[in-house]
């Protein structure tokens, strides 16, 4: 195949004379050999003809009126276009200071008039194969320039998302790796702009939560739903293009590539990679080019950053798992404890007060007994939400345990705490649980007791609070009682 295409290969041959008779015989000779041959009868044509179409070699007369062959070979020279283009001078001046200066010119060879034909084509044929072996050579070093410069690139953006997969790893919360996702978008895709939009759990629309680049091109709203899988896993099919797309693709009509983040078929994230720009149309197409280019890098990136967010939305969620009583949704005792330290040790900085009020339902027991271990479970989850409802922004209530429940009120006075727990009281008397078409009363009784009045730390304040519900017990339940 490679014989047959150099076969028929046909060199394209310029002639420059001023004499007719010159261009006629030189040309007629290189014709009969299967070569392609231009005549042009003085230098300024011969410039024309070379801009027209570049020759793959130039037999040129040196005395010509008008431009001279030298002044047609300067020109050439000094252009980094046709410097290549093998030039052999043929001309009538015989002296070793003419064929010198033809050399100095630029000049590959020289050839005395008259000529002998057969000199002629040996040294036509030379210098055309001298030529295209320059040439294929010099493809070929471009090539592997374009090559290492791509590999060089590649190891670069390779490195790249490799710190970035480093710098996922330190983030402690979601919202950490935003800045990380962008950065590494600004130096993957130099030029461009785009935004991170997050899908929650559950969630059909789509939180844009970072942007780089120009906002006005970056912030284009787009919806989960508009997100479609597959059978295919990370395939993805834009309403606008119609078609599907395997890992990401470009929509023609948002002119933005989306860069779907998913796991086990659920959409995490969404890249949206804008490619307008003010600039030029090339800029966009150049982006586009890149962007495509970049496809393994991309997936790689995706990968890295789906199970990145899978692990912080784990872990997030062992985090609420583990300060949450599953049953009414409140913090549990061990976060009680926690809290109310670091309330105490607040209080005590800035000399402020902190009241704790201890919760119980009365006659729970028979309750339970009565109605069933569910109706007592139901009661419990309604009486967790009326605390949640009497919360303020401060407040932190837990379930303490069993059938008890406990409130912290950061900065709360006595009196207005009394006044709170008196109304929280007859919320709970007036509220009706509705269990299996039953409208279920309780009552409660609560102790209360506040940092520095009643201890200055959590045993102390716990206990008194656990003496005065004791003592509310013993005073005949749903009252609350302050501790002594
Ligand atoms: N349904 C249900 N019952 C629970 C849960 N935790 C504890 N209990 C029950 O709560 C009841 C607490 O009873 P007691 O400590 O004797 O107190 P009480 O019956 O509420 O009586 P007083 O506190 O004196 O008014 C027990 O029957 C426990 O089984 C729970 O998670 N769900």
């Amino acid at each position: 195949m490679k014989n047959e295409a150099a076969h028929t290969f046909i060199a394209d041959i310029l002639v420059v004379d001023d004499i007719r008779e010159n261009l006629r015989l030189l040309s007629k000779m290189l014709v009969a050999q299967g070569y392609h041959v231009r005549p042009v009868s003085s230098g300024a044509r011969a410039i024309s003809a070379i801009q027209d179409q570049y020759p793959d070699l130039i037999l040129l007369d040196i005395i010509m009126p008008g431009m001279d062959g030298y002044e047609v070979c300067r020109q050439l020279q000094a252009d980094e276009s046709t410097r290549d283009i093998p030039i052999i001078f043929i001309s009538a001046l015989n002296e070793t200071f003419d064929k010198v200066k033809a050399f100095a010119v630029g000049g590959r060879d020289y050839i005395s008039k008259p000529f002998n034909e057969k000199e002629v084509m040996a040294r036509v044929k030379t210098h055309l194969s001298l030529h295209f072996t320059q040439q294929s050579l010099k493809t070929e070093i471009a090539e592997r320039k374009r090559v290492e410069h791509t590999l060089r690139q590649y190891n670069q953006d390779l490195a790249l998302v490799n710190r970035m997969g480093q710098a996922l790893q330190a983030c402690q919360v979601e919202q950490d790796t935003y800045e990380v996702i962008t950065d590494t978008c600004i130096q993957l895709f130099p030029g461009s702009s785009g935004q991170l939009l997050i899908s929650r759990q559950s969630d059909t629309e789509l939180e844009s939560v970072a942007h780089w680049g120009d906002a006005s091109a970056a912030l284009q709203p787009i919806h989960a739903a508009d997100f479609v899988y597959p059978d295919t896993p990370h395939a993805v099919v834009y309403p606008d293009a119609g078609q599907t797309v395997s890992q990401f693709g470009y929509s023609q009509q948002a002119q933005r590539f989306y860069v779907p983040v998913t796991s086990q078929n659920k959409l995490l994230a969404v890249l949206s990679i804008a490619l307008e720009h003010e600039e030029t149309e090339n800029l966009a197409d150049d982006l586009q080019h890149s962007i495509k280019s970049k496809h393994l890098l991309i997936i790689e990136m995706t990968e890295h950053y789906a199970l990145a967010l899978v692990n912080l939305r784990l872990r997030e969620m062992l985090r609420i798992e583990s300060i949450h009583d599953p049953l009414t949704g409140l913090y549990n005792r061990r976060h009680m404890e926690a809290s109310l330290e670091r309330e105490i040790h607040r209080a005590q900085r800035h000399q402020k007060p902190v009241a704790i009020l201890m919760l119980d339902i009365d006659h729970f027991k028979i309750f339970n007994d009565t109605y069933g271990h569910k109706a007592g479970d139901a009661v419990l989850k309604e009486v967790g939400e009326l605390l949640n409802a009497s919360c303020r922004g401060e407040d932190i209530a837990c379930r303490y345990g069993g059938e008890e429940f406990l409130l912290i009120l950061p900065n709360a006075m006595l009196e207005n705490t009394l006044k709170r727990a008196e109304r929280l009281l007859q919320t709970v008397r007036q509220h009706h649980v509705s269990y299996q078409k039953k409208n279920l009363a309780i009552t409660a009784s609560m102790g209360m007791a506040a940092y520095p009045e009643h201890g200055s730390d959590i045993q102390e304040l716990v206990g008194a609070a656990d003496a005065a519900l004791y003592q509310a017990k013993e005073q005949g339940r749903d009252q609350v009682v302050l501790a002594v």
